[in-house]
C-alpha cells in the first residue's frame, strides 16, 4: 500500500505522466525545475534507460542536488542559449487557463525563468490546488519578485506606485535572521496585486521588469502544457491555446 498522502500522490501522478508523454527521444539537454513536484519528475526520468548521455541543467541548489542524487549528468546553464535545451520540466504555484503561471514559491524564479527560456518546450507539473481561474486568486502571498538587495527599498516603493496592495520582504524564517537570500544572492519581495486577468499578465510583468533593481518576476507566460494531478489519482492536462 502507498504511504504517500493524496496531495503527494497527485504531484507524483502529474509528474510521471508528463515525463512519460514528453521526455524527448534522443534528447541531449534537459532543464530541471525546483520544488516538491519536480522531485517526482526527476525520479521518473531516473528510471529511464535512455538518459545516460543526457545533460540535465538545474535551476538552483535543490534541483542540482536532485540531479546528482538520481545519478544523472549535471550541466550548467552558462553553456546554453535560446532553444538549446530540448525541454524543461518545472512546478508552479498557480496556473490560469491561458497557462500563465506564478512561480518562485521556493525562491528559484530567476534561474527557473532562465532555464525555461532556453528550452524548446516548457512543461508544468503540479497538483490540483494550483489550477486557478486567475493568477492571485489562490496564491495570495503575492508574486515573488527577485531584487538586488541594494534596491529592495526602492523597488518596494515602486511596486506600491504600480498598484501593489501589499509587499512582503521574504524572511529567512527561523533558520536565518533577516531576509531570505536567493541562490543568486538577492532578496524576494512577495507582492500582491489582487487577481490578475490573463490578458493583463504580460503588461504587469513588463512593468515590473522595467523597475531598476528588479532581477526577475515570478510571472511566467511561456508554458506549453500543464499537468495537474488530482486527489483521486487522475491527471488533468491543460494545453496552450486550447480553451480549458
Ligand atoms: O517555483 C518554484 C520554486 O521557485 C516551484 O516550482 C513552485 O513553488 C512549485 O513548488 P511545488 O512543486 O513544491 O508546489
Amino acid at each position: 500500500m502507498s504511504t504517500l498522502s493524496s496531495l503527494e500522490e497527485a504531484k507524483k501522478s502529474a509528474a510521471y505522466r508528463a515525463v512519460d508523454e514528453h521526455f524527448p527521444k534522443n534528447s541531449k539537454v534537459v532543464g530541471i525545475g525546483s520544488g516538491s513536484t519536480v522531485i517526482y519528475a526527476v525520479e521518473r526520468i531516473g528510471q529511464r534507460d535512455d538518459v545516460k548521455d543526457v545533460i540535465f541543467v538545474p535551476t538552483g541548489f535543490q534541483s542540482k542536488q536532485l540531479i546528482i542524487e538520481n545519478g544523472l549528468r549535471l550541466g550548467c546553464i552558462e553553456e546554453y542559449g535560446v532553444g538549446d535545451l530540448d525541454i524543461t520540466f518545472d512546478g508552479a504555484d498557480e496556473v490560469d487557463p491561458s497557462l500563465n503561471c506564478i512561480k518562485g514559491g521556493g525562491g528559484c524564479l530567476f534561474q527557473e525563468k532562465l532555464v525555461a527560456s532556453c528550452a524548446k518546450k516548457f512543461v508544468l507539473v503540479a497538483d490540483y490546488t494550483k489550477q486557478s481561474t486567475a493568477l492571485g486568486f489562490k496564491w495570495i502571498q503575492g508574486i515573488p519578485i527577485e531584487v538586488s538587495p541594494l534596491a529592495a527599498k526602492k523597488v518596494e516603493s515602486d511596486l506600491f506606485r504600480l498598484g501593489a496592495k501589499s509587499v512582503t520582504w521574504r524572511s529567512g524564517g527561523k533558520s536565518k535572521a533577516g531576509p531570505a537570500v536567493t541562490d543568486n544572492g538577492n532578496f524576494i519581495l512577495d507582492t500582491y496585486f489582487g487577481p490578475v486577468e490573463a490578458k493583463d499578465v504580460d503588461a504587469l510583468d513588463k512593468a515590473i521588469k522595467l523597475l531598476v533593481g528588479v532581477i526577475e518576476t515570478g510571472l511566467f507566460n511561456i508554458a506549453d502544457i500543464a499537468y495537474f494531478g488530482g486527489s483521486d489519482g487522475s491527471v488533468t492536462v491543460w494545453n496552450r491555446g486550447t480553451p480549458q
